[in-house]
């Protein structure tokens, strides 16, 4: 018996589904990580296995990849796939500019390389990352682990002449140990609460040795679906400059909200 999703599951996974009608036959799909993309994946499998669906996943982290096998969803890597049409994927936050911060699953590097080799991004969240302005999230930069202490000494000097309105820069820990990426890197989470000029700031850190990618995606986005427990969804389109409201459509044979395991 489908039990019915709590209202954070509920928002996460309608605009998973929403974002699935960008999808067609044949389509070479990147797969973003967390847990609204994980839904995403889900529904994707769904469509594969009832529905028939053909399409090559492209996974953005490890933990993606074994999810989309577990759910059929056939995946290839990037060096396979080379070019996708579509990259579906959350985000920590979004502004009206649909820029975003990425990165608080520790999966920013390939997040960011799967969806700038995509025709499209399309971000599945909901209202709760809406921001003015980036920057309350903490800002994950992921560094190689050599020398990480002068890296980090690196960017708190960068920060200094930045329009930012915090500037501690953490050691991202999972339990005591530092946090190791998919690549067995390390990430620094930047304590900005506010980014004055996310352009800027992101040209700034990528040219300090050592950092290897930062969590600010900039003209990448193509579409926000920003879902709500309600079972609506906003879709922002940044091309067309259109917004509009809709209702999804849940599928009556839908057995996702059975056995869910994040
Ligand atoms: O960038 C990410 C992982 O690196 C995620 O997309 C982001 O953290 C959002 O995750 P969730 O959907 O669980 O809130």
């Amino acid at each position: 018996m489908a039990a019915r999703p709590n209202p954070i599951d509920m928002a996460k996974y309608v605009s998973a589904r929403r974002a699935l009608d960008y999808v067609q036959d044949g389509m070479r799909i990147g797969l973003g990580t967390g847990s609204t993309a994980a839904w995403m994946v889900r529904a994707l499998g769904e469509m594969v296995r009832q529905d028939g669906l053909k399409v090559t996943g492209v996974p953005t982290s490890s933990r993606t990849a074994e999810l989309a096998r577990q759910c059929g969803v056939p995946v290839a890597t990037l060096e396979d796939a080379k070019w996708l049409d579509l990259t579906i994927d959350g985000a920590d936050e979004f502004d009206t500019d649909l820029s975003l911060v990425k990165g608080g699953g520790g999966a920013l590097l390939q997040e960011k390389i799967v969806a700038t080799a995509s025709d499209m991004m399309v971000v599945i969240t909901d209202a709760s990352k809406q921001v003015d302005h980036l920057g309350a999230f903490p800002l994950p930069v992921e560094v190689i682990p050599f020398g990480w202490q002068t890296t980090k000494a690196l960017i708190e000097e960068s920060l200094i002449g930045m329009d930012v309105a915090g500037r501690s820069v953490t050691l991202r820990l999972n339990r005591d140990a530092p946090f190791r990426t998919d690549e067995g890197n390390l990430i620094l989470d930047l304590h900005l609460r506010r980014i004055g000029n996310p352009r800027q700031l992101s040209l700034v850190l990528n040219q300090i040795p050592g950092v290897v990618e930062n969590g600010l995606f900039l003209d990448i986005c193509d579409v926000v679906v920003v879902g709500a427990s309600d079972g609506t969804v906003e879709v922002r389109d940044i091309n067309t400059g259109t917004v509009t409201h809709e209702t999804v459509d849940i599928r009556e044979d839908d057995n996702l909200f059975v056995d869910i395991a994040d």
